[in-house]
């Protein structure tokens, strides 16, 4: 039985919502998946650092109540979040970088991924910063030193978009896609057809955990541009940095562009999109479309997401599942794990007596 151990970086929703399902489903996975979870790190800006050796109770670390620096009274622990040091002392197999998401230089996250990559450490990850930024260097940087940069969760949270379209749809010449890339949102949206205001629509999406930490970037696109940009640049072998795409996000609609688009029997859908022009250049964009009702993206509600894949020889391909909430991220961070565990290519895992 072979056993990983982990350590988190940033303990918001996610990386608390994977500490959840270790908590509750380890042993499922040592029968199932041939191994188990150890959190033997953590550290979060709020919470401080703290690292053990031979493991922390994933049980104990969500329930307790840790105030601010709460970190610094546990056995191992400091008040400060001393990410550098503990991505490169830990004794890990795996860090797990689930902080903000900077949409502009991938900052922090990025040297948190250089850190753990220099130091032979596999890195998953849900942040979107360092893949839309930097996923050619880390991706380099993960082969030199013979570990895994996963990410299979920037897009469309635990729905399989990139492993599936990689893996599965391998010659199927992808020659672009078009895309519902953002749960919060799509919620909104969905939120405001009901009558809601635009506002309250939001926080009901913070509340859900859907939202970033600042909302700001669901609601004006610039999440999706990033998702754009990792989709493209991984699928279509696109070179795109984020300022390549053009982004127009939700928060200009109104209610009565709302009530207009359901008199007229259509939808709007903030919609993600790339393609690959006639001389093999790719074109990305963001902007709210107004859909009829009977386009195929029309009918996915919520924080559910869809992209539809054009392909050169199936036709359009779609996939549609959820686009973000904690316990559908933590399943993507898991994925990787288990693409991970499939190549066998861990360095320091240990074989449990
Ligand atoms: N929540 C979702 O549905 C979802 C889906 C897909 C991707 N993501 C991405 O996953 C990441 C985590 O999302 P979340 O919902 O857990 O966010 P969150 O805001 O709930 O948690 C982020 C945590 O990271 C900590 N943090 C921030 N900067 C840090 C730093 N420099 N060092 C240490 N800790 C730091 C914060 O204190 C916070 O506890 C984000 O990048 C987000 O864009 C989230
Ligand atoms: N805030 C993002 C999280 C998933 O990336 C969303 O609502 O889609």
């Amino acid at each position: 039985m072979t056993v990983y151990n982990i350590a988190l970086i940033g303990f918001g929703g996610v990386n608390r919502a994977l500490a959840e399902l270790i908590a509750a489903k380890n042993q499922l996975w040592e029968r199932d998946l041939g191994f188990r979870l150890n959190i033997v790190a953590v550290s979060d800006l709020y919470l401080g650092s703290v690292i053990s050796p031979n493991g922390l109770d994933a049980r104990t670390l969500v329930e307790a109540k840790f105030e601010k620096g709460g970190f610094g009274q546990l056995s191992g622990g400091s008040a400060e979040a001393d990410n550098e040091t503990i991505i490169k002392t830990a004794p890990a197999d795996i860090v797990v970088e689930a902080t903000f998401t900077n949409p502009k230089d991938g900052e922090p996250a990025v040297s948190h991924c250089r850190w753990a990559l220099e130091t032979g450490k596999h890195v998953v990850t849900t942040n979107k910063g360092p893949v839309a930024i930097e996923a050619q260097a880390l991706k380099a940087l993960a082969k030199a030193n013979g570990v895994r940069f996963e990410y299979e969760g920037a897009v469309m949270s635990g729905t399989p978009v990139i492993r599936m379209a990689e893996k599965t749809l391998a010659g199927a010449e992808l020659k672009g896609f078009e895309g519902i890339l953002n749960g919060t949102s799509n919620f909104v949206l969905g939120r405001m057809e009901a009558g809601l205001d635009f506002a309250s629509a939001v926080k009901e999406a913070q509340e859900l955990g859907y939202a970033e930490a600042d909302p700001t970037a669901d609601v004006e696109g610039f999440d999706v541009r990033l998702k754009v940009v990792i989709l493209a640049n991984e699928l279509l072998g696109a070179s795109l940095k984020p300022e390549d795409v053009s982004c127009k996000g939700i928060s200009g609609l109104s209610p009565s562009d709302i009530e207009d688009a359901a008199q007229a029997n259509s939808r709007w859908k903030l919609i993600g999109a790339a393609v690959r022009n006639d001389d093999g250049s790719v074109t990305g964009s963001v902007a709210p479309r107004r859909l009829s009702l009977d386009h195929p993206l029309a009918g996915v509600n919520g924080a559910t997401n869809a992209v539809s894949l054009d392909t050169e020889l199936l036709g359009a391909v779609t996939i549609t599942g959820p686009g973000a909430g904690r316990i559908e991220t933590a399943y993507a961070l898991l994925s990787d794990i288990v693409a991970i565990h499939s190549t066998g290519t861990s360095p320091i895992a240990k074989e449990a007596a």
